[in-house]
């Protein structure tokens, strides 16, 4: 097989395992397993972000009295990831291919360490030819303790594994220039850096997903900039994953270009911590200048104006620009209050040094 990826992240929509009635799209999970032994079988790495636990749990339990939303989602994503990993062990098996759970929550993103280890866990498993499947720890992440949803997860395995590609299955080809109901929209092959895409997309989930396309196009843009190619398609569609990568041309998808330019390890940690922020760094208006130029600066005490909050030194700090936005995310080389007794000064050391900064 010829394609150009070596290691990609394929995440997979609820709506695309999941029939109309609820149950688990047996036939769907199948062709989609084919597809990935295929790859694997050829060489390429697949790191697998399963979504569908609680659509799979929903169809299997009837609940004795009316559960709140927290308490269906802990109960149905229990009984459910049960029973979707024991389909994916089993139609795996039939190819010979071992498969491995990950399953996790955002804290465990919040720390290096932690983010280190999970690393570690994804690695050997592929060192050893096991298929990682991830899913959110939907028993235990409740509220803001949640990813926003799969798509968010996705793009964090992709950054944290060096994927080069990350495709996103949904129950759509793409995104569509307008309503995808609307028979004049069409589906907008290549998206570039900077394009908004707000005016285009609706509010509207599929039935059983999360998220919803906004979160899908946010996280591709950003996945996309740290270099690696995002590609949104239907996974409902036969052999999709085959064609993605062999025939890109002729197959409809979006696509993200990805940046050019190498990202760090640890800049791309730093790019997705921002909801681990304990504190936030306000600019006056020449440093905002200088940090949206094309140069390479450190966060110097003397362009910055308030500090709020308060950190330890290696804690994540939000980047906010003269005019309250923010702009960026970064490790903090000090805590807030040596930041704030050095604020204004000329002279200092950097309170974010350039190599642990990742402006958006
Ligand atoms: N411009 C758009 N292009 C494509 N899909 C869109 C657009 N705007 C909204 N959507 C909706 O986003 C849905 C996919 O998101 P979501 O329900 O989160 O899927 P998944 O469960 O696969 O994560 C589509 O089914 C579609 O209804
Ligand atoms: N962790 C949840 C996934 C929820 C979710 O994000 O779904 P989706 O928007 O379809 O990717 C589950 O397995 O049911």
């Amino acid at each position: 097989m010829k394609q150009e990826f070596t290691r990609i992240a394929v995440k997979v929509g609820s709506n695309v395992l999941t029939r109309r009635d609820g149950t688990l799209d047996v036939t769907r999970m199948s062709a989609l397993v084919d597809q990935i032994a295929e790859l694997h079988k050829a060489g390429v790495e697949v790191i697998l972000i399963s979504s569908g636990a609680v659509a799979s749990g929903r169809s299997e339990i009837r609940t004795l009295k009316k559960l709140d939303s927290i308490d269906q989602r802990q109960l149905f994503s229990a009984v459910g990831q049960a029973k979707l990993i024991n389909r994916y062990y089993e139609l795996f098996r039939d190819h010979g291919i071992p498969v491995g759970q990950v399953l996790t929550t955002k804290e465990s993103f919040g720390t290096r360490r932690h983010y280190l280890n999970q690393k570690n866990c994804m690695t050997v498993m592929l060192e050893n030819g096991v298929i990682p499947i991830v899913n959110e720890n939907d028993t235990i992440s409740v509220t803001e303790l949640m990813f926003t949803d799969n798509d968010e997860l996705s793009g964090l395995i992709a950054s944290m594994m060096d994927t080069q590609a990350l495709i996103i299955l949904s129950n759509i080809d793409g995104i569509y220039n307008g309503s995808p109901n609307d028979p004049s929209s069409s589906v907008i092959r290549e998206i570039g850096h900077g394009k908004d895409l707000s005016s285009y997309i609706q509010t509207s989930k599929s039935s059983f997903g999360r998220g919803g396309m906004l979160t899908k196009t946010n996280i591709a843009r950003k996945v996309a900039d740290e270099g690696i190619t995002v590609i949104i398609a239907n996974g409902k569609r036969d052999n999709i994953l085959i064609d993605i990568l062999q025939k890109p041309e002729e197959t409809l998808c979006t696509r993200f270009t990805p940046s050019q330019e190498p990202v760090s390890s640890i800049k791309k940690w730093i790019a997705h911590s921002e909801g681990f922020a304990k504190g936030e760094i306000h600019m006056n208006e020449c440093a905002t200048e200088v940090l949206n130029s094309d140069k390479a600066v450190s966060i110097l005490p003397v362009g910055i104006t308030r500090i709020e909050g308060d950190f330890e030194k290696d804690d994540i700090v939000r980047i906010i620009d003269f005019r309250g936005n923010a702009v960026g995310v970064g490790k903090a080389n000090c805590d807030s209050a040596q930041a704030r007794e050095a604020m204004g000064k000329h002279g200092k050391r950097p309170v974010v040094h350039y190599d642990y900064l990742y402006i958006e």
